[in-house]
Order: C-alpha cells, then structure tokens, then sequence
C-alpha cells in the first residue's frame, strides 16, 4: 500500500477511477424477468465519494454486485463497467478475481458473517495479502498489524491475535475494511456499512473512510439509506428509483435543492436542524407513500408517476431520460475534466424538475399548487452525528 501519495479530495483531472455507463442487470428465472438495473451511468473519481440511494429494492446493491462481478449465473449484465480503462463487463472470471481485492473492494453491513470465526484477525488481513502479494507469512503478519493501526484499531499487535467474536461491532468493521483495503484498492464499495452500528461507532467509521480517501485516493461508492452519513461524508449523491438514476448532484446542492419530486420525498426525513438526534434517530430516508414498481415490467412511462402528486399526461405516456438541469459552476469549469465527468453536473430525469426558483416554475402545475406557491422549505444538511472520543473493543 502506498500511503505517501495525498491526493485533493477535490475530484480530479485524471479519468474516473470507476466508469458505469447504461448498465443494465437482467435476472432471468423460470416464472419470472426482472429489471433490477436499466441504463444507469455514474463515474466516481480518486479521492471521491459518491453516495448512492433510494428505497429497498431499488437496485442499489444489485449494482455493486455487478461491479464486483460477483452476480449469480441468473443475471445477464448489459453496458460498460470500467475500472482505470478496463473494462469489466465481459471479462472472464480469472480476470475479474485478479481485479477483487487488488483494484476493488467491497465491505458489506454485517461483518460477522464475512470474517471467519475460527481464525485470528492478524490472520485473516495477512491472507489477503498473501494471496494478492505473494509475500511470506511473517511479512504478512506486521502488515495486517499495520493495517489493522490504520484503521484505528487500539494496540493492534495485541488485536491481531483475537478471533472475531472477541471484537465488538465497529471494530469487526474495522477489521473488514483493513482487509478491503490490503491491497489498496482504487475503489472500494462499501454496502451500509454502519447500518448495523450504533450513532457513535459509526461515526468512527467514516473517520475511517475519510481518511481512506484522503490518505490513499481511494474512490468510495457509498450505498446508505442514512441521509446524516450521506452529509458526513459524500462529494455527491445518485438517488436511484426501480433500477434507474434520477438524480444525480454535489450533496450540498442535492440537500438543498432536490429537482425531481422522487428525492424531495426522501429528503423529507432530514433531521431538523438544531435538534438533537434522539437515540436511534438515525436521518433515514422517508417513506413515500405508495408502492415500488415491479421490476418485472418496463413501462413506457416516468416510473415514479404513480407515486407522484405532480405528475401530469406526459409523465404517464413518456418516459423522461435524465438530462442536465445545471452544468458545472464557472469556477468548476475551469478545472479540466471537472465537467467532463459530471462531478459539478446536477441531473434529474423529470419532465417537470422542482424548480429552485420558485417565481419561475418551470411548471405551472408548482404554481398551481397551493403547497408550492412558495418554494418547499429546503432540507438543511442533516445534522453530523457527535464524534466518539475513540470507541471500545469489547
Ligand atoms: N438473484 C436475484 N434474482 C432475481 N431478482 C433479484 C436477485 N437479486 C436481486 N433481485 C431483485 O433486484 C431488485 C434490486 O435489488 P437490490 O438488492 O439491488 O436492492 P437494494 O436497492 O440494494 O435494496 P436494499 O436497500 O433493501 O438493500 C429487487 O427487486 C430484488 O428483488
């Protein structure tokens, strides 16, 4: 691992360290087609963090999992899936086994069900490294312990030696993202990964995340339903809806002016701001009345239209594709390759996007309304969760 390299966290001019264009998961059973993914695209960069979410069943995880490479012979996999130029959809397994672990890694919400009981931690970070590095069993050693300090393990030699049960929840996270990151991955996806923990430990985790990202340039792919990880942590978010992206945008500009009516309904949970968080208060998405599609159908039609008080004729016969509602700032412009990979770009797919100003409705059904004669109060970015002093093993 190299850990001299400080990359900006400011989205880079080099290309994106992962690219997904118009992917497409098919799974294929005998009673049934779903269309867990249809056409998303999104590039996340060196030192990024993309946030992705939207409700259960949306195709967030279906999505890493075709990264990763990991989908069942069932799913048939469409688009392009580029990992530093290469491409990944198509490869043969070897390729793809070569690339998990060295290039891309994935941690998922519950360790315990990935680390292996029977053997020590030191262990299990050393594995990793020898299989991927090929160096010996010593060398693999001072290395899991290296990695294990860098994840903020406390007296990591001594942890090494302990099975999993003896570490608590956050640390066992911990410990899957040291072996995540072995090998210094360019990109690391991480499922919920504080989903199983408390407010407290999970905030320690995404210290451990920030850091990644700082220290290393690791590009991040964040899937949350916890819209207060979301502010902590992401450059920007790609809200998704039955398979497909509808917005996609910096997370300020996310959270402070939502554009399709989907992620409004989400947003409506963020957390008041100057109120405490009570225990378990988490910031988590709101639910929006109304059923998720079946993906078992592709209708020629805005998906969301059923659920949608705003929805008129042509979002029940037109599908709307997502297109630019704001290019990159001038400032962002300037940068190169900014604009080219859409860091500073806010996109929605809505044939009637809220509007920011709202003396200027881009739709007179807004005006109309008497809730949206005036702009809908702005979620404020959710309150940060307070920071530990330094959590405890068990
Ligand atoms: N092996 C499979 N065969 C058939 N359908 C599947 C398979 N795996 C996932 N799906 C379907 O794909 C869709 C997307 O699932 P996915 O797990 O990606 O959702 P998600 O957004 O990650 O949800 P959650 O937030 O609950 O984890 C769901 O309708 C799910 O039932």
């Amino acid at each position: 691992m190299t850990t001299s390299t400080a990359p900006s966290t400011t989205p880079s001019t080099a290309p994106p360290a992962l690219s997904v264009r118009d992917l497409s998961v098919v799974f294929r059973t005998p009673t049934r087609v779903v269309h867990a993914v249809d056409g998303l695209s999104y590039d996340v960069a060196a030192g990024e963090v993309l946030a992705v979410v939207g409700e259960s069943g949306c195709g967030k995880s279906v999505t890493s999992t075709a990264v990763m490479g990991l989908l069942p012979p069932t799913a048939s996999v469409g688009g392009s899936i580029r990992l530093g130029g290469r491409e990944l959809v198509g490869a043969d397994e070897s390729e793809l086994r070569d690339v998990r672990g060295r290039e891309l890694a994935m941690i998922f919400q519950e360790p315990m069900t990935s680390l292996n009981p029977v053997l020590t931690i030191g262990r299990q970070v050393g594995e990793v490294l020898r299989r991927h590095q090929g160096i010996g069993r010593r060398a693999a050693r001072e290395r899991a312990v290296d990695l294990l300090d860098l994840v903020g393990i406390p007296a990591p030699a001594q942890r090494a030696r302990d099975y999993p049960h003896q570490l608590s929840g956050g640390m066992r996270q911990r410990v899957m993202i040291a072996i995540a990151i072995a090998c210094d991955p360019a990109v690391l996806i991480a499922d919920e990964p504080t989903t199983a923990l408390d407010v407290t430990v999970q905030a320690g985790i995404l210290e451990v995340l920030q850091s990644l990202r700082e220290r290393l340039g690791t590009a991040i792919v964040l899937i949350t339903h916890d819209l207060g990880v979301v502010a902590d942590i992401a450059d920007r978010v790609l809200v998704m809806y039955a398979g497909r992206g509808v917005e996609q945008a910096p997370v300020d500009e996310l959270f402070g002016t939502p554009r399709h009516p989907y992620t409004r309904g989400l947003l409506g949970a963020v957390p008041v701001p100057g109120r405490r968080r009570a225990e378990g208060e988490r910031g988590r998405l709101q639910e929006i009345p109304g059923l998720v599609p079946s993906l078992t159908e592709q209708p020629d039609r805005c998906t969301f239209q059923p659920r949608c008080s705003y929805a008129d004729e042509r979002c029940g016969e037109q599908r709307p594709a997502l297109r630019v509602l704001r290019a990159p700032r001038e400032r962002d412009e300037r940068q190169e390759g900014y604009e080219r990979y859409g860091h500073g770009r806010h996109e929605a797919a809505c044939w009637y996007p809220v509007p920011v100003h709202p003396e200027h409705p881009e739709h007179p059904q807004y005006a109309e309304r008497p809730e949206r004669s005036e702009h809908p109060e702005r979620p404020e970015r959710p309150e940060r969760p307070e920071r530990p002093e330094q959590e405890a093993a068990s």
